[in-house]
């Protein structure tokens, strides 16, 4: 079963959106505010310790009722049976899309291609539990019998970001264990990170999919060549665990077959870190940690799967997208995470979102004629604030912003964090109402500054507001809470490339560029240079010290 295959800018709701657009699209929201005393209990969601205040959008009750109408037209309840149920909505690989059966609950029943995947599931999640509690507790020692004290995880795209963003995010539950990520196939990244360490007592965690990718494979085989120099190739046993599909390509690696753990081809790297992907979490933060992380996206799972769409947190999150993305126009989506801990966030989501959501081929086939996949980015607040938020203030774009922030901070430093507090929510006030022209000039004759001049900097001063932003405002960063605000943006992700019409879960975007640098890796490393355009060539002279 297939997802269909409507254009949605063919629809009837469609048409409707747009008029209405037109009619909405010049109004302050400060206006709606005003006309509706009840408008922010009524855009507030509530879900999983998350408020979700959508109140300060450029929408009214008719903007959410004709984004509900294009879900229903386009059949997004079915398209959520589907996603549920292992459909091969993947269609382009064949393939199921089911990281919400690795948080399934254990008496849940997932089936992929007739079989129930939730026992396998539990089978990996209980390998992972008793390792990371050998490793945590020194019960494994490496080759010379000490305990150890670091992990590397070697990986990258899925297997480094989700993983590396988590293990960031969740920094105060840590044990012991440092962790460390090495990604990039840049030299200098994997030696610095080796040259801290001690090859006694460190564990590598080679993380991928496919078992295949360049970058992971060269950084896994010159970690093990720098090992080797230490301990023998017996010893490679004790320090090398593997997380992939690809159990023939591990084997030839030289990893013993009780260090492997499993995933599946049901599981989009991007969407991994529930899996065996997670290891270095469990290794981080302990398995109970991780298990609370995959209880709070089960909470989303069960929420997004149960919710009428007008109460349902992804549905609208992600139709909001749709709205600012393809009728106002709006590029790009910013994310501010107002706490340190997620400071990789959307680094993430990055790759969540724009891997998923980067197409332009619809599900029929054919090259689409609408907008699809906004640009995320982000950094934590405040540091933003200090520096890119001016073009968010009074810049010429329109760019959609979710604040994300706690109420209770993990350290207890109330003074702090009132006043990051403070900036969280004057900041998303700010964007709302601006600073009219008015204001500015009363606030110059306030001071007594005279006309002549504060005249010239009146415009310079003035703040147009009605920038949009949604607040999700959450109890306390735990890794349950964490699982649930990852899990939300997950379904946000499937909804909007369901509006699109677009196919979510493949990627053959990124395949280009690696076929020809490997061609490209031949030129570098022989006498002559193939076929290229000029500048490829000049630019390889000048490399090469030809030129
Ligand atoms: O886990 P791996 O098979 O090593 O893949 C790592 C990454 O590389 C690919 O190029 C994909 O674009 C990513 O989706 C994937 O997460």
């Amino acid at each position: 079963m297939a997802l269909q295959t409507t254009n949605p800018t063919t629809t009837e709701s469609w048409r409707k959106l747009q008029e209405h657009f037109e009619e909405i699209k010049n109004v302050h929201v400060k206006d709606f505010f005003k006309q509706d005393e009840g408008r922010a209990e009524k855009f507030t969601l509530k879900q999983g310790g998350y408020y979700y205040d959508y109140s300060k959008n450029r929408i009214t009750d008719t903007t959410i009722e004709l984004l509900l109408e294009l879900a229903n037209e386009l059949g997004l309840s079915e398209a959520i049976e589907q996603y549920f149920e292992g459909a091969h909505i993947n269609k382009t690989e064949d393939r199921a899309v089911l990281h919400t059966a690795l948080r399934a609950s254990e008496d849940a029943e997932v089936y992929v291609d007739g079989v129930n995947v939730v026992p396998e599931v539990y089978e990996v999640r209980g390998k992972i539990k008793e390792f990371s509690a050998k490793v945590i507790g020194g019960e494994l020692k490496g080759y010379t019998g000490k305990a150890f004290t670091d992990v590397v995880n070697i990986g990258i795209g899925g297997s480094d970001l989700g993983p590396a963003m988590v293990v960031e995010a969740l920094q105060y539950y840590k044990n012991q264990l440092n962790v460390h990520f090495v990604s990039n196939v840049d030299g200098d990244h994997v030696h610095e990170t080796i040259a801290k360490l001690d090859p006694e007592t460190t564990l590598f965690v080679i993380v991928s999919k496919t078992f295949t990718t360049q970058e992971t494979i060269s950084n896994a085989t010159t970690i093990k060549n720098w090992f080797l120099k230490h301990g023998t190739q017996e010893d490679v046993a004790k320090h090398f665990v593997a997380v992939s599909t690809n159990l023939e390509q591990v084997d030839a690696f030289g990893i013993a077959p009780e260090n492997v753990f499993p995933m599946w081809d049901w599981v989009g790297g991007r969407f991994s870190l529930w899996s065996a992907v997670g290891l270095s979490i469990s290794l981080a933060v302990g398995y109970d940690n991780f298990d609370a992380m995959l209880e709070g996206a089960m909470e989303m799972d069960t929420h997004f799967e149960t919710t009428p769409f007008e109460d349902n947190v992804p549905v609208i999150l992600g139709l909001l997208t749709v709205w600012y993305n393809n009728f106002f126009g709006a590029e790009s989506e910013a994310i501010i995470p107002y706490t340190q801990y997620l400071s990789r966030f959307s680094a993430y989501l990055q790759q969540g979102i724009m891997e998923s959501n980067g197409k332009g081929v619809d599900r029929a086939g054919n090259p689409v004629d609408y907008q699809t996949g906004t640009i995320i980015w982000g950094e934590p607040g405040t540091n933003s604030q200090h520096a890119f938020f001016q073009l968010i203030h009074q810049g010429t774009k329109l760019i959609p912003t979710d604040f994300i922030g706690y109420i209770t901070p993990l350290h207890g430093d109330t003074d702090h964090h009132n006043k990051l507090m403070a900036n969280f929510f004057a900041q998303t006030e700010a964007l709302l109402n601006g600073k009219t022209k008015e204001q500015v000039i009363a606030e110059f004759e306030a001071k007594g500054v005279a006309k002549e001049t504060y005249e010239p900097l009146v415009n310079f001063k003035v703040f147009t507001g009605n920038r949009p932003t949604t607040t999700i405002l959450g109890k306390k960063l735990s890794p349950k809470s964490l699982g649930n605000l990852i899990a939300l943006y997950e379904h946000r992700i499937f909804i909007q490339g369901f509006v699109w019409n677009i196919f979510s879960y493949d990627q053959w975007g990124v395949e280009l560029g690696k076929q020809l640098a490997s061609g490209i890796l031949g030129d570098i490393n022989s006498e002559d240079i193939s076929e290229h355009d000029n500048s490829t060539v000049n630019l390889l002279k000048i490399f090469k010290g030809v030129k």
